[in-house]
């Protein structure tokens, strides 16, 4: 039995939150059953973002490319003896930022790999002579640096943090996130994406959003599609945010990122998923997690076809960089903003550029650190 367009777009009109089984048949939509899904989840956007689509300026700061993990679908990290694995200087790490404020940039992403020196005595190495004992200690410094000396504000994507870490980077960043990506245990085995990923086992990722939650740090998340999860366990991924973000509030934006292929990783030959499987994903998310969430999709990783996302029900392009590449995705460039801004029209929105941290987040005193309150404020008079 098929829902017709009909029953589905009159399940919406009477508010009903969606179920867990008909999200299982819908991320699985074809013909008209697929355009009636976006449909409805591009109505419901539309009912609570308008016609308002979202970016933020940033730069990426890669403060290092070594990791503990191994991630399957990764070209970021390098091995110890790779002459591209790299930790950021402290100049470095200033001159990027300043480079980004003289761009008009607001947002310094701090993604990098997750706790090197616990697996390479090259990280320990680096670390000693910059005169730090850990990736987190050396992160916390360069955040604080960046913020005191350029005001762009810190987004920190560092994957796994204790509560404690968290808890102190919490006065020098506007957000910070990470990629639930997954909720299927099977990765962690041998041959998948996530095999020898101690920070990718889903019930630590999962605690550290409750953490973060607890803590009232403006979050981001997501989930990566195309690493070998089942459309049923991207469900259950979209479910699992969904209920935390019902119990803490702190969830302010859900990405639905596409796995690319590139020849240096281990999934090389992995098969990436349609710009379709990515719309009847985003949809399906939006339906789960209600009007009021902000719903991102990267346009670099589907430059012929993005636009499309916008009618399967997001609001947001996330960060885009006039200055640094996509250090993830090197070998796809962020749209130039006029593109971005010319395509998102055609679709009949506008774009309008936004901080790290939401507006409806930054009204709230609970989210935002009082040490971060002057910073944040400064843009949003800039920007008004
Ligand atoms: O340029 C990127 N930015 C990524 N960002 C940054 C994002 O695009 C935005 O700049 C920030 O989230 C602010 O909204 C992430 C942030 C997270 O908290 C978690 C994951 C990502 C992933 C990416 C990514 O793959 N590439
Ligand atoms: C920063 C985020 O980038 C995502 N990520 C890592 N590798 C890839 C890839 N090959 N394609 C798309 N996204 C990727 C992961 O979800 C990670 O958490
Ligand atoms: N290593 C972290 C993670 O995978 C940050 C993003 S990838 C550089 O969660
Ligand atoms: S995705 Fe993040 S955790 Fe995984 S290998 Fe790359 S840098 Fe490390």
């Amino acid at each position: 039995m098929s829902i017709t367009p009909f029953r589905l777009l009159g399940q919406l009109e009477s508010g009903a939150p969606i179920d867990r089984e008909t999200a299982y048949r819908l991320i699985r939509a074809t013909g008209e059953e697929a355009l009636a899904l976006f449909q409805a989840a591009a109505t419901l956007r539309t009912r609570m973002k308008g016609r308002r689509i979202t970016y933020s300026r940033k730069v990426f700061i890669p403060l290092t490319n070594l990791c503990r993990d191994k991630c399957a679908y990764c070209t970021f990290a390098r091995a110890p003896n790779d002459p591209r694995a790299h930790t950021m200087t402290l100049d470095e790490v200033l001159a990027v930022a300043r480079q980004g404020a003289a761009h008009g940039c607001k947002e310094a992403l701090f993604s990098l790999g997750d706790k090197p020196e616990e697996r390479h005595a090259r990280a320990r190495e680096d670390l000693a002579r910059l005169g730090y004992a850990s990736t987190f200690e050396y992160l916390r410094a360069m955040a604080e640096l960046v913020l005191e000396e350029t005001g762009l504000l810190p987004h920190i994507n560092a994957g796994i943090l204790t509560r404690e870490q968290m808890a102190a980077l919490r006065p020098i960043s506007a957000s910070m996130g990470i990629m639930l990506e997954s909720v299927s245990e099977r990765l962690l085995e041998r041959g998948q994406a996530h095999y020898g990923c101690p920070d990718k086992v889903p019930a630590v990722r999962l605690q550290m959003l409750r953490e973060a939650g607890e803590l009232r740090i403006p979050f981001t998340t997501g989930i990566l599609i195309g690493i070998g999860e089942t459309p049923e366990e991207r469900v259950d991924a979209l479910f699992a945010i969904a209920d935390i973000h019902a119990t803490y509030g702190h969830i302010q934006e859900v990405i639905i990122q596409n796995f690319r292929a590139k020849p240096d990783i281990r999934f090389a030959n992995h098969p990436e998923p349609s710009a379709f499987d990515m719309m009847r994903t985003i949809a399906v998310a939006r339906l789960i997690l209600g009007g009021e969430m902000n719903i991102q999709a990267p346009p670099n990783l589907t430059p012929d076809a993005y636009g499309m996302y916008l009618l399967a029900g997001i609001n947001d392009w996330g960060g885009v960089s006039p200055v640094t590449r996509d250090h993830i995705n090197p070998e796809a460039p962020w749209p130039k903003l006029t593109e971005l801004a010319q395509v998102t029209s055609a679709f009949g929105f506008s774009l309008h550029e936004r901080l790290a941290i939401y507006p409806e987040f930054a009204a709230r005193h609970e989210f935002v650190d009082p040490r971060m309150r002057a910073h944040i404020e400064r843009y949003q008079h800039a920007m008004a």
